[in-house]
């Protein structure tokens, strides 16, 4: 690598730091671990417990809706959507899939704060779990990292 080249730094530095999570409650038990997960990670890299806001929200479908009010609000650094949408017997699995991806994706690509997709999708129970720190790494746990690297990496592009 030509060393020329100018490398935009970033860091997970997250003290003083405000995050907004939106969760869904469909598949609970695997979506509570990646909140529990999300919300360690957040702490060990220095964000406070008392700066971590946290919404529930039925399903997966609801999570772009919330995003954009905490987005809109203000009030935060970054936004972390959590969802597990688990493949069932119709093709009801592409059409939460589908929105929820695009939603998110619309927000994070035109918003000024970074949005980051926490949203397991998945072909079964077993997968979920291996992803969400019940029987492995923990996704929600990846996304709290990603979202202090990347409000890092936008204040060097400020
Ligand atoms: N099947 C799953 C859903 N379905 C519910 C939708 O997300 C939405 O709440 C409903 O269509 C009302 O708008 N949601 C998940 O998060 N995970 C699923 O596996
Ligand atoms: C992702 C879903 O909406 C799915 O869990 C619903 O299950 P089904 O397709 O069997 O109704």
């Amino acid at each position: 690598m030509n060393a020329n080249v100018n490398f935009y730094k970033t860091n997970l530095n997250g003290k003083g730091l405000k995050v907004a999570i939106a969760v869904a409650e469909f598949n609970t038990t695997v979506t509570e671990s990646l909140l529990s997960g999300a919300v360690s990670k957040l702490e060990a890299l220095g964000v406070l417990a008392q700066d971590i806001s946290v919404a529930r929200v039925p399903g997966a479908f609801e999570l772009p809706g919330v995003a954009k009010r905490f987005v809109d609000s203000q009030k935060f650094d970054a936004v972390i959507v959590l969802g597990a949408v688990i493949r069932g017997e119709t093709p009801h699995f592409d059409c939460v899939v589908n929105a929820v991806t695009s939603g998110t994706a619309a927000l994070a690509a035109n918003g000024k704060i970074p949005v980051i997709f926490g949203v397991l999708t998945t072909d079964n129970v077993d997968q979920a779990m291996a992803r969400s720190g019940l029987k492995g790494g923990n996704k929600g746990a990846d996304c709290a990292e990603t979202a202090v690297e990347m409000v890092n990496l936008y204040k060097e592009l400020a």
